[in-house]
This record gives structure tokens, sequence and C-alpha cells, in this order.
């Protein structure tokens, strides 16, 4: 389906919990005690669509990388998670959350430039006004940590990358500069324990909220495949596309006459081959086992 359509949950729910939206890949509930059940599933997406085949475990392990990562953030900022005990059908992938005021805001982290960035980079020298020096090309390792905040797209859109003083016009100076201070630090530790475990964790998305006390608090997914850019460290090479660590092999197949599909052409990509989506599966395992140092079960 294309990105343009929510997906349909492939799971069900007990009495009392009310589906409320779903993404491209995430779905998100009110739970009978008006808290929130946010749901990864085992859908992926790519090229802007959601594919037609789902990934096994994909939504348990990003979840559990999730946590992982919430616990490792928890003395620069409070997170959202209340707890991982969850209804049988969505074991082990799914977080019970306290339901926040949200910022209208992508936070954005970038300690290298592709994607958006570069194509903005390659138009006028910078970053949602964030000035950066000549001569870099995809993949380059900027001279620091940037903060490039988007403004949250309908489903199907793409977000729309904005400066500090817009986010500022949006939410306020204080609280601006706190996403600008939370979002950086966060992606800053991320990125040197990747590093440690030989990922370059090129960039992340982050969304925030606050409580009714005005406390800043980290929700959503964090620090995943699907909200941030990992590479393999030992073949990163500056000057072209970087290969993705957990979307390659799909990205490869979708493209190659194999699956006689042309993503220009605004049709639905076709299902996965059977070792497409075994490799791909095994990436995820590969990148939660190697950033936790602990075996997925
Ligand atoms: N996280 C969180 C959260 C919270 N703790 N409190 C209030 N709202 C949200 C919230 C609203 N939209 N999203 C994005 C989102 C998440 C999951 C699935 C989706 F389809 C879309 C997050």
């Amino acid at each position: 389906m294309s990105s343009a359509v929510a997906p349909t949950p492939e799971y069900e729910l007990p009495e009392g919990y009310t589906h409320i939206y779903s993404g491209k890949v995430r779905d998100l509930y009110k739970t009978p005690d008006d808290r929130l059940l946010f749901v990864a599933s085992d859908r992926i997406s790519a090229y802007d669509w959601v594919l037609p085949t789902p990934i096994p475990d994909k939504g348990r392990i990003l979840t559990a990388m999730s946590i992982w990562w919430f616990d490792r953030l928890s003395d620069l900022v409070p997170n959202h998670v209340i707890t991982t005990n969850v209804p049988d059908s969505v074991a082990r992938r799914a977080m019970v959350c306290h339901r926040l005021d949200m910022f209208p805001v992508e936070c954005v982290a970038r300690g290298y430039l592709t994607g958006s960035g570069l194509t903005e980079y390659q138009a006028q020298k910078s970053v949602c006004g964030v000035n950066l020096p000549p001569g870099l090309k995809d993949g380059s390792k900027l001279p620091k940590t940037i903060f490039t905040p988007a403004t949250k797209a309908e489903l199907g859109e793409h977000d729309e990358n904005v400066t500090f003083d817009e986010v500022v016009a949006a939410i306020g100076q204080d609280e601006a500069q706190q996403l600008r201070r939370l979002t950086t630090l966060v992606y800053d530790r991320a990125a040197s324990i990747a590093a440690e475990r030989g990922l370059i964790l090129a960039d992340t998305k982050l969304e925030f909220g606050s409580r009714p006390d005005g406390t800043i608090v980290l929700a959503d997914e964090v620090l995943t495949p699907d909200s941030s850019r990992y590479w393999p460290a030992d073949e990163w090479e500056p000057g072209h596309a970087q290969p993705s660590f957990d979307k390659q092999y799909v990205r490869d197949w979708l493209t190659s006459p194999a699956s006689g599909w042309d993503r220009h052409s605004g049709e639905a990509p076709p299902a996965l081959p059977d070792d497409v989506v075994e490799k791909t599966r095994a990436k995820y395992v590969e990148a939660y086992e190697r950033l936790t140092g602990k075996r997925f079960a």
C-alpha cells in the first residue's frame, strides 16, 4: 500500500483499547486506563511505501532496542515509558506510555551529512540555517553535531526542514533551546556508544513531549533503525550513499531487475522474496546484538 494509506494493524487488542493512529510501521492506542499503547509492527517501509511483506520480529527487536536506549539515556532525560507489560497479542513489541503534550517538532540531530541535509547543503551550504564548511560530500562527518529540526508531516508526506528560529516561533525560546540541547546530548551519547560497537550513528530523529508540570520527556521510539541511520563503520566512505545497515538488502532487491518494480512508476512494490526477508531480519537482530551485547531471544 502506498505510504499515503494508513495500514490496518495486524493484531487484535482486548476490549477497552482504542485505536488512535497508525503510522507506516507503528500504531498508537488509548489504553483502558487512559494511557497510550505504543506498538511497533513488523511492517517495513522503503522508498516511501509500506511493503506488503512483514519482517518477522522487527517490532520486537526495535522495541527491545528502544527500551535499551531509554535505560541508557535516563540520566540525561526522563522518558514516557510506564511498562512493557502489554496484551499478549503485542507481547514484546509494545510499550504502555504516559500521554504527553507533544511538541510539534521532529528533533533531528546529525553527525554526518546525507539525505535531506545533503540536498539542502548542496543548494545553500547550510542545513536548517546552520552554516557548514565547503567541500562536504554524501556521508561526510560534520565538524560538530547539528540540530536540524523538521515539521511533522502528514502520513505519506515528507517532513520539512525548518530553522531553529522557526522552532522558537512555534514553541518559544526556552523550550526550543531545551529541545536542541537534549537532542544533541542524546545523539552524542548514542553515537559514542554505537561507535564503540563498530556502528556509525549518522543521524537520529527524536520526539519530545511535556508533562503537565512542564517537564520535557523523551517519547516515541528512540535510536532504532527506523528513526535513525546506522552505517557499518568499516564500510564508511564519504562521496556516495552509504549502505543502510538494515534496509540495504530490501533496497537492492527492490531496485534490481529481479523485482520487476520501477520505484518511479507510482505502483505499489511487490512482495519480498524469503531470502531478502530472512537477511533483513538478521540485520535487525545483528544491530540489536551489537549495540546491546545481548542475544535476541
Ligand atoms: N510516543 C508518544 C506520545 C506520547 N507519549 N504522548 C502523546 N502522544 C504521543 C504520540 C502521538 N503521536 N506519536 C507518533 C506516533 C507514535 C506511535 C505510532 C504512531 F502511529 C505515531 C506519538
